[in-house]
């Protein structure tokens, strides 16, 4: 069995410009990995049938599962022969704004280029994942990276100040495209993208905390109000910034002291059953 990694993401910022006419939303955000991970394995079968093996209730084991539509198309576009087992050790949580599908599709991506032996560049492996979801181009690379289009467009920024990063997660899943459909577009107060990117730039923690923001944050805590009331304990607990990641609901905490990680994380854990202390991976050299 070959493995390979599948960190989850988080959104410093994320704002929207527009909506297109092909009904998604332009997006600007700013993404970055942390050390929370799915473990993929893949097995070549000779018979070129794709199998996936999950055993986490609320993952789809067939077509429908985003690392089986991954090996799909790749097999397809490059006229592959071979197949895949794919097994999925899920440790992310499922639809919490985190991009686990999205990063199993992209792990799926970079370990099959391995064991099909396509020699495929992370570039060309990008190409394929915009064919799958609009997060799966980021996934593909990791690290940090600004995003545009409706989120497929990469361009890559150093690793932000490293810190530790409280991810609590409410026991409800939202669905992206609800999201998106209940933003008023006239009604958003837009983050300072450039701010952050300077923040990052210069490492300088406090400057990234400062620029924190995703305008799809009120859609979901109008519609979840428990998403607030997990915002506002995170804040009372003392971590340095707080925000929902992508559609949420998962908020996550940045906290630079690691004297006060335990107390953000234990104070929450009383609230909230799924509560994760991780770092920021940030780099993108991690996944390889
Ligand atoms: C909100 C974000 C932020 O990173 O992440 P998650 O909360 O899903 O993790 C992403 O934009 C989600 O990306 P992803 O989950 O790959 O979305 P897709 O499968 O491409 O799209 C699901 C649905 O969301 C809406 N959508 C998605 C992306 C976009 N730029 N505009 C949209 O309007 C569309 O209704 C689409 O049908
Ligand atoms: N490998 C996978 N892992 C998790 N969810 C998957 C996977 N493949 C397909 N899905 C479907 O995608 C939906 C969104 O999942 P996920 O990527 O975890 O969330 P999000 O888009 O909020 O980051 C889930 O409801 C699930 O049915």
């Amino acid at each position: 069995m070959y493995y390979v990694k599948a960190p989850a993401k988080i959104n410093l910022t994320l704002d929207v410009l527009h909506k297109r006419p092909d009904g998604y939303h332009e997006v600007e955000m700013i993404m970055t990995t942390v050390d929370l991970a799915d473990r993929i394995g893949l097995e070549v079968r000779e018979d070129g049938a794709i199998h996936i093996l999950s055993v986490d209730r609320f993952v789809p084991n067939d077509h429908r599962n985003l690392a089986y539509q991954a090996a799909k198309i790749l097999k397809e576009m490059y006229n592959v022969k071979l197949g895949v087992s794919i097994k999925i050790e899920k440790n992310i949580p499922v639809a919490a704004g985190l991009a686990g599908g999205s990063s199993d599709a992209a792990a799926t991506l970079r370990g099959l280029n391995t064991i099909w032996n396509l020699g495929l560049t992370l570039d060309e492996l990008a190409q394929v994942a915009t064919k799958i979801g609009s997060d799966v181009a980021f996934c593909v690379y990791g690290g940090t990276a600004l995003a545009t289009g409706r989120g497929e467009k990469i361009q890559k920024l150093p690793s932000p100040a490293n810190c530790w990063v409280i991810l609590a997660k409410p026991t409800l899943g939202v669905s992206t495209a609800d999201i998106y459909g209940n933003l008023k577009i006239n009604d958003i107060t837009h983050p300072n993208t450039e701010q952050m990117i300077q923040a990052i730039k210069k490492k300088d923690f406090e400057l990234m905390c400062a620029s924190v923001g995703n305008v799809l944050e009120d859609v979901t805590l109008k519609l979840y109000p428990e998403v607030a009331v997990l915002k506002e304990q995170m804040q009372k607990f003392g971590a340095d910034a707080v925000l929902m990641s992508g559609s949420g609901p998962t908020v996550f905490g940045l906290v630079n002291q690691e004297s006060r990680v335990q107390r953000v994380y234990n104070g929450l854990r009383g609230f909230c059953d799924e509560v994760y202390a991780v770092r920021l991976i940030g780099d993108r050299d991690t996944l390889a």
